[in-house]
């Protein structure tokens, strides 16, 4: 069956919408009867007479309390809860959530057994402090607290842990101790979280009444708030009852329509937050002319420090580094680059770095104080802050006074061409100006050594191209070490002076630019250059492949010990340009002929690139003009010879 949009109806809607109905009825017909029977013309008597009053201010008194007790307790615990791993976890949690399925009187009596005067501490409080609890206001706080809190730990626990740790750690990178990221980053963040907590628990509070009955009692003025006023009221006035419970009822519908559906996360505030906002229309692009210190020649750096680290856990090797060296980090997926910067910044027990920056032994130091920065792939700019107030971050996180900050932030920003976006929020800006924003805010902490994680992966191509341009400007300026992780080749050769290449968690090669080019020590890396590489085992004409396919090179290396093509202890590398294809068996016979099959055509610029299969050789593509693929009729399954001269195969030993 199928709906007025086209839809298949849900089988079983019909079935189910009934007890929907009947249970929508059930909630509403209660408040119904409070609008119905609420005696409107003598609302106002009601409402304004000595005890209603003397219960509201009451009411307001003890909630008012009760919020300030949770939010200081709540707070932290909620806190623990979803950032803190520790035993007993499961157990805490529960007992978070026991007073909310607990009936209220049985709380209260639970509470007198703590507190009261024959309690577990009650007799303790009186004789040191004077300090008595039952049927005095100071419990029906207590009381109110006891049931409230959950609402705020739970509502608040859920938004932290819905905060990704990025924001929190890369405050740390900056420099700001665990209390200022707290105050500063996690806070500001979970700011509509904690207020729909807050909202709840204040509600929650001011309609209390089992724990509040038992444990604090019913004084009028003292323990007597609004619900245990409505309940006194049923026996003698009910309609002045009817009148107090409309006045409640009001109070909770006003929470919960302000919450707006926060509680059950229909419309977090949160997750608006994190949406990517449009950049609007007038925002310069990234292409736009530089800045008048974009192009500026940066400042010589007035203090230099090198690196040394020690990798050990799943990273083992060794990295040193003079001031100033850029590093690109590449390596397959999984191979460890983003663990090698968390371990480097401290935040990860999977690897550890000894480290040394300049003569400075900064390994048992807190991230905070290591001086190490992070730009994550996509900035992580704090998005309650503006450009410019995320850029002086690292500099109010050290101290230097607020005005000086935000000069050297404007500074910064306008070394960076984004000066004027200052005042633009996160959500305002464009993945590039965001990248440039976070890069400005990292070197502006002045750090001793810069992690940047994937800098170029979210921009375009122009973007990038002019992006890379500016980087590479202040890199030189930088007087600490750089890494750069990257997947792209073009930004390890043009931005860095060595390229570090990781695999499975150690250093296949580590070498200058030129030379990670010329000879690639690892397959992938030779593909990320667009080279075809070919693993066997070295033999005296080359190399032995796997499946008995043989490459002969022009320059064979000594003979390994590796068993024929069981475990390669060599990498071939081919120049996609070096492969001629033909479609019958080249004359001349050269050493390095096979049949194969063309797999597919790509065009790479004003070339085609061609992927040719053979069941006697790996994987092999050809580079040539389309002009030649036209004359040769290539398109996929075309049977075809391939074939490489000796002298175009470079043997590297694995
Ligand atoms: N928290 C973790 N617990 C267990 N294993 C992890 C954890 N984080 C990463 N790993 C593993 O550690 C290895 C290295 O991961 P890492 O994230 O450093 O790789 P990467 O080089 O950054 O990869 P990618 O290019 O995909 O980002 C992988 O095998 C990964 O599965």
């Amino acid at each position: 069956m199928r709906g007025r949009d086209g839809r298949p109806r849900a089988r079983g809607s019909a079935v189910l919408a009934l007890p929907a109905l009947l249970a929508v009825a059930f909630l509403l017909l209660p408040l119904a009867g409070i609008l119905a029977r609420t005696p409107w013309r003598d609302l106002g008597t009601h409402l304004t007479s000595t005890e209603v009053t003397e219960a509201v201010s009451l009411s307001l008194l003890v909630s008012g309390w009760a919020l300030l007790l949770a939010l200081l307790l709540g707070v932290p615990l909620a806190w623990l809860l979803a950032r803190v791993p520790f035993r007993g976890k499961a157990f805490v949690r529960a007992l978070v959530l026991l007073p909310m399925v607990l009936p209220p009187t049985v709380g209260g009596v639970a509470l007198l057994l703590a507190f009261g005067r024959r309690g577990l501490l009650g007799p303790w409080l009186e004789d040191t402090f004077g300090i008595t609890l039952p049927f005095h206001t100071s419990g029906a706080v207590i009381a109110a607290t006891f049931v409230a809190m959950p609402f705020l730990v739970i509502s608040l626990e859920g938004t932290l842990a819905g905060l990704r740790p990025r924001y929190e750690e890369t405050a740390a990178s900056l420099g700001a101790s665990p209390l200022r990221v707290f105050a500063t980053v996690t806070l500001p963040m979970v700011a509509p979280g904690l207020a729909a907590g807050a909202a709840l628990t204040w509600a929650r509070a001011l309609g209390e009444f089992g724990a509040t009955i038992t444990f604090a009692g019913n004084l009028p003025g003292t323990t007597q708030t609004l619900p245990l006023q409505v309940y006194l009221l049923l026996q003698d006035r009910p309609e002045a009852a009817t009148s107090v419970s409309l006045l409640l009822l009001a109070i909770a519908m006003a929470v919960l329509v302000a919450l707006r559906g926060r509680w059950t996360g229909a419309a977090s505030g949160r997750s608006r937050r994190e949406a990517p906002a449009e950049a609007p229309a007038e925002v310069p692009p990234e292409t736009a002319p530089p800045g008048p210190l974009e192009n500026a020649p940066p400042e010589p750096p007035s203090e230099r420090w090198s690196l040394h680290a020690d990798m050990s856990g799943f990273l083992r090797f060794a990295l040193d580094a003079e001031p100033g060296t850029t590093i690109a980090v590449v390596g397959p997926n999984g191979a460890g680059k983003t663990t090698l910067l968390r371990a480097l910044l401290g935040l990860t027990p999977r690897a550890h770095a000894a480290l040394r920056l300049g003569g400075t032994e900064v390994t048992g130091l807190l991230p905070h104080r290591r001086g190490v920065a992070w730009v994550p792939q996509d900035g992580a700019l704090f998005p309650h802050l503006s450009a410019l107030a995320n850029t002086a971050y690292g500099l109010r996180a050290h101290h230097v006074s607020r005005a000086e900050a935000r000069r050297t932030a404007q500074d910064w920003l306008d070394r960076l061409g984004v000066g004027g976006l200052a005042r633009r929020k996160p959500a305002q800006l464009s993945g590039g100006q965001a990248q440039r924003i976070a890069l400005a805010r990292a070197l502006a902490a002045r750090p001793r050594l810069l992690l940047l994680d994937e800098p170029l992966a979210a921009l375009d191509q122009t973007t990038r191209a002019h992006v890379r341009h500016t980087l590479r400007t202040h890199l030189a300026g930088f007087g600490g070490v750089c890494l750069i992780v990257t997947h792209d080749p073009v930004e390890a050769v043009s931005l860095a002076d060595r390229v570090l290449v990781l695999d499975a968690g150690r250093a296949v090669q580590d070498a200058p630019p030129t030379e990670v080019t010329r000879s690639p020590r690892s397959p992938w890396v030779a593909r990320m250059l667009g080279r075809n590489a070919w693993q066997g085992a070295v033999t005296d004409y080359g190399l032995a492949l796997p499946g008995g396919g043989r490459l002969a090179v022009a320059d064979p290396l000594p003979a390994g010990t590796a068993p024929e093509a069981t475990s390669p202890d060599g990498l071939a590398i081919i120049a996609p340009e070096a492969v001629s294809l033909h479609r019958e068996r080249p004359s001349g016979s050269p050493r390095n002929v096979w049949p194969g099959t063309v797999r597919e055509i790509t065009s790479v610029g004003s070339r085609l690139r061609v992927l040719v299969s053979s069941e006697r050789a790996p994987d092999l593509v050809a580079e040539i003009t389309p002009a030649a693929a036209a004359e040769l009729g290539l398109c996929d399954g075309t049977p075809v010879w391939s074939s490489v001269k000796a002298t175009e195969v470079t043997l590297v030993r694995l």
